[in-house]
C-alpha cells in the first residue's frame, strides 16, 4: 500500500531503523550498465553519506541500519582496489553510531572470497543473539561455518533475521569444496525442472550465476528460529540480498530456490505466521508485492542507479499492527499492515474460507 505524507503521521513507534541497499561504490565514471541504465558511480558515495546524515538528525535516530548488499562494485577488482574501496564506504558508515547489519550480495563475491568476508567489517554476526531452544553453530568469527545469517531482537515482540541468499551460489566458493559442489548441482537440477515452467522463460529467467539461494542447512535453521518465534508470538521481519518473490522484482532478479524459501516461511498449516516482511535488493529497478499469506516483499531501490539529485534509502516505523516504510529518493512511502495470525489447524486452507480470511492475492 502506497501512502501520501500526511498518512505517515503516527503516534511513536516501537522503534525504527534504516534501510538502504546496493550502494555499489566504485571511483569509475557514470556509464551505462550491461542492462543499459545509467549508473552514477560518481554518486554512489555520496548518497550513503547523505543517508547517513539523514539517519543521524532523526530524533530518535534509527535503532540499526539494515544495508542490504552489494556495497562496492564488481569494477573495483579489475581496477585493483577492492579493499581500499570496502575501507572508503566502511569509514563513512563510521561517522555514525547506529550500528549497520551487513548483507552480503553477488558484488562482494565478486570483490572478496567468503574467508576474507567473515574476517571483514562485513561480518556483522557478532551482534546476533542466541536462543537456547534452537541449536547454533557458530565459528569464531560468530558465523555458521557454512553460511551467513543470523537474526536478533530490537524488541520484546520483534525479530530480525539476516539471511544469506548466495549460500548456494558458484561465486565465493572454493572450486574444489563442497559448497561449491553442491551449488553446481542444484543448479544443473533445477535448470532441468525449469524447462517445463513457462513463467521463467527467456529474458526471465532466474537461474542464472548472479542470482544464488539458500542451502539445506539454512533453510532448516530460518524453519527452527521462525518456530521459535511462532512460540514468543514475535513478529519476524527477514532481510536478504535477492528478492524471493516473482512479483516483487522488475528483472531476472529471483532467488534460485524461492520456491523452497517461500515454503518455509509462508507456512500454510498454521505455523511460522510470524513473517511480515521480506527486505531485499538486488533489483535496482525496486518492486513491491504482498503475497497470498499476507507477508509484504520490498525490493528496495538501488543507490547506484540513482541520479544524483535524487537517492533510495528508509526509515521503517514499527508499531504494533503495521510498519511505515519513509522513502527517500526513489524509495516509495509505503504503510505495511501485518498479515493476521491464524489459530493453529485453522480452516484457512486453499478452497476453503475463515473469517479471518483477508482474501489476499
Ligand atoms: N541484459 C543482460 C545484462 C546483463 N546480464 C548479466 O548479468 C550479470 C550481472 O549483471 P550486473 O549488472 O553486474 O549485476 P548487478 O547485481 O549489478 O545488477 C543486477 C540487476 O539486474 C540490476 O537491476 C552479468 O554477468 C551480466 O553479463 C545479462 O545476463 N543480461
Amino acid at each position: 500500500m502506497e501512502e501520501t505524507a500526511e498518512f505517515l503521521q503516527e503516534a511513536d513507534p516501537y522503534f525504527s531503523f534504516g534501510v538502504i541497499g546496493d550502494v555499489q561504490y566504485s571511483p569509475k565514471p557514470n556509464g551505462l550498465s550491461s542492462w543499459r541504465v545509467m549508473r552514477y558511480f560518481q554518486q554512489s558515495l555520496l548518497h550513503l553519506q547523505q543517508a547517513i546524515e539523514e539517519w543521524n538528525r532523526e530524533d530518535p535516530s534509527p535503532k540499526f541500519v539494515l544495508q542490504l548488499g552489494d556495497i562496492i562494485d564488481t569494477s573495483n577488482r579489475k581496477l585493483g582496489r577492492s579493499v581500499e574501496a570496502l575501507e572508503t564506504v566502511l569509514k563513512e558508515i563510521e561517522q555514525t553510531s547506529i550500528p549497520f547489519h551487513h548483507i552480503w550480495g553477488n558484488h562482494e563475491l565478486y570483490n572478496f572470497n567468503r574467508d576474507f568476508l567473515k574476517r571483514s567489517k562485513l561480518n556483522t554476526s557478532w551482534m546476533h543473539e542466541q536462543q537456547n531452544v534452537h541449536s547454533e553453530r557458530h565459528d569464531e568469527t560468530g558465523s555458521h561455518p557454512d553460511y551467513y545469517a543470523y537474526h536478533f531482537s530490537p524488541h520484546s515482540k520483534f525479530r530480525i533475521i539476516v539471511v544469506d541468499t548466495y549460500d548456494l551460489s558458484i561465486f565465493g566458493r572454493k572450486k574444489d569444496s563442497q559448497g561449491y559442489q553442491d551449488s553446481l548441482d542444484f543448479l544443473e537440477k533445477a535448470e532441468e525442472g525449469e524447462q517445463n515452467d513457462n513463467f521463467h522463460v527467456g529474458s526471465n529467467r532466474h537461474l542464472v550465476e548472479f542470482n544464488g539461494g539458500l542451502g539445506s542447512k539454512q533453510l532448516s535453521w530460518l524453519d527452527e528460529v521462525l518456530t521459535y518465534c511462532d512460540q514468543q508470538n514475535e513478529r519476524v521481519i527477514i532481510a536478504g540480498h535477492v528478492p524471493i518473490h516473482p512479483e516483487a522484482k522488475r528483472t531476472p532478479c529471483l532467488a534460485w530456490n524461492y520456491k523452497d524459501i517461500l515454503q518455509v516461511i509462508q507456512s500454510v498449516f498454521g505455523s511460522h505466521q510470524s513473517v511480515v516482511c521480506y527486505f531485499a535488493g538486488h533489483d535496482h529497478s525496486g518492486g513491491y508485492h504482498q503475497d497470498s499469506h499476507g507477508i509484504h516483499h520490498v525490493t528496495m531501490e538501488g543507490v547506484i542507479e540513482s541520479p544524483p539529485d535524487s537517492n533510495a534509502f528508509g526509515t521503517v516505523d514499527i508499531y504494533e499492527d503495521r510498519m511505515v516504510l519513509r522513502g527517500r529518493g526513489r524509495v516509495k512511502n509505503r504503510v505495511l499492515i501485518y498479515r493476521e495470525m491464524h489459530p493453529s489447524f485453522c480452516c484457512c486452507l486453499p478452497g476453503l474460507t475463515c473469517e479471518k480470511n483477508t482474501n489476499l492475492k
